[in-house]
């Protein structure tokens, strides 16, 4: 695949800031501030270097609290873990040895022929990056290979005992792994380094990130990071806590089926609109330093998978009718959240398209339309309300009994929240008056009638 020239973020780059994603998505406001090219934008809030810094003990910290409450009798969010374990509990080189060997897997099937090779989004100096679409192959592939390595004898059980020195593996190689990226950016051109992606100060640009697309050849790290070894690892080690259920109890509880369903199908529908990936603001704005990097490589399948965690050491009676509500609330969510991005990805590709032709529009001075009926004129971000819909789905299955399993519900919720925020931001920088008037006419953000 052909490489060409990476630039200062593409169409997004109007705003003159850089990656505040990090703001909440790792601190709320607690890091509010502005370093190096954050320009005119009043609302800059990138993390100072010594908030980057916290975070970057702050993030591992979270999640081996969650780890190891999740396992604890009393299971409480906000209590002390049940222990401190030390380092001889958390490294282990053969732990390191499998996770290196799932991240090399994932890299070969990455390589592998993709059924298509999309665009990029259009960047600066007008020329494309070309990505493979072949994750769906991968979770495919993937199945197959340990389906037949655990009828082989492969203890896939045996995984929930290992989450320790397998998250501890995942974060050191994390951190080396930014250190890796850190020092490439150094070299790289500046066209190529995300907006805010050079602020000089060594400790923020290795959190953030500089590079926008880093590549060897044609290995795009963020994409690949992004989509496959974290959200397959999610629902592979969701599917060893089911195993490992099944071996303590005689077979999975409803409420472990319900929680291993739901999430394949969002890891599945992810992977299967792999394309819609490349218009994110992850992929086409944000540098990839540490903050995703870990966010991809640790945190999405160590603390996404807590209501399995959760499940295996404290089962959860459901009975059918409530399980069959809970089913619908996720059926609900999939459907807002599937019906808002195809509608979007569908009408961006292709305004024509017989689907979305009837749908009412803005026009902009880019010469880009804004819809403002079906799913968008309902609230400015439909699929951020289908997500957290599924979101409590996930965490209902466990019970009333535990706040932990709905960490997810409330992290996702600051998450989004802060990401709305972010994205207004940018959209009112490049769309100006047709952005105020699409306010005016949709008032809601994600939530009808009250936010
Ligand atoms: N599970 C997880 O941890 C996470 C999940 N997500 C999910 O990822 C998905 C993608 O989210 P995200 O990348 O934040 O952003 P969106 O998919 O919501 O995209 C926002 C962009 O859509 C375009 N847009 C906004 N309003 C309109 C409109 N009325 N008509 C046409 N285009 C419009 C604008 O870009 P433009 O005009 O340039 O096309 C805007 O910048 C969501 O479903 C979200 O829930 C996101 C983060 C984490
Ligand atoms: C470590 C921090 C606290 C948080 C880092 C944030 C990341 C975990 C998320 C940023 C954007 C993401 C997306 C998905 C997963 C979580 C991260 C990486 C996504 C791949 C989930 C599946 C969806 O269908 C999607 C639209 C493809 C998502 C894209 C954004």
């Amino acid at each position: 695949m052909e490489v060409r020239a990476g630039t200062e973020g593409g169409e997004r780059d109007m705003e003159g800031r850089g990656n505040a994603e990090g703001a909440l998505e790792t601190t709320g406001r607690l890091v509010g501030g502005s370093e190096g090219s954050c320009g005119a934008d009043a609302r800059c809030d990138r993390p100072r270097p010594p908030g980057a810094a916290a975070l970057m003990l702050l993030l591992p910290a979270t999640m081996f609290h969650l780890l190891l409450v999740a396992r604890s009798g009393p299971a409480r969010l906000l209590g002390p873990p049940p222990y401190l374990p030390g380092l001889q509990v958390l490294w282990s080189p053969r732990m390191l040895l499998l996770w290196l060997t799932w991240l090399g897997l994932q890299a070969a099937l990455y390589l592998l022929p993709a059924r298509k090779v999309a665009e990029g989004q259009e960047l600066k100096d007008k020329s494309r990056l070309l990505y493979p679409i072949n994750g769906f192959q991968a979770l495919l592939l993937t199945a197959l290979l340990v389906g037949l390595a655990v009828s082989a004898g492969l203890p896939l059980g045996a995984l929930p005992e290992m989450l320790l020195p397998l998250a501890f593996a995942a974060t050191f190689t994390t951190f080396i792994f930014s250190l890796f990226l850190y020092l490439k950016a150094l070299v790289a051109p500046a066209s190529a380094l995300a907006p805010g992606g050079n602020s000089g100060n060594p400790i923020y640009d290795f959190f953030l990130g500089r590079e926008l697309n880093p590549r060897v050849w044609s290995f795009d790290f963020k994409y690949f990071c992004e989509l496959r070894p974290g959200l397959i690892g999610w629902v592979l080690i969701n599917l060893a806590m089911l195993m490992q259920e099944a071996e303590l109890r005689g077979s999975p509880s409803l409420a472990m089926w319900l929680v291993n369903g739901f999430q394949l199908l969002y890891v599945g529908d992810a992977l299967w609109h792999e394309e819609a990936v490349l218009t994110t603001m992850d992929i086409t704005h944000d540098g990839f330093g540490f903050m995703l990097a870990f966010g991809d490589l640790a945190w999405v399948p160590f603390t996404y998978s807590l209501q399995a965690q959760f499940l295996l050491h404290h089962p959860q009676p459901l009975g059918l009718p409530v399980a069959s509500v809970i089913c619908l609330i996720n059926a609900v969510g999939y459907y807002i959240f599937r019906g808002a991005n195809s509608q979007k990805n569908t009408f961006r590709k292709n305004p024509s398209d017989p689907r979305v032709a009837d749908l009412e529009t803005i026009p902009t001075a880019t010469g880009r339309q804004l819809l403002v009926s079906g799913w968008w004129g309902m609230v400015r971000h439909p699929n951020y309300l289908g997500d957290l819909i599924m979101a409590l789905a996930w965490s209902l299955p466990c019970g009333v009994s535990h706040l932990l399993p709905y960490f997810y519900l409330l992290y996702f919720t600051a998450l989004l929240v802060h990401r709305e925020a972010r994205d207004e931001q940018q959209c009112l920088q490049k769309y100006g008056l047709a952005w105020h008037e699409y306010c005016r006419r949709v008032p809601y953000r994600i939530l009808p009638y009250i936010y």
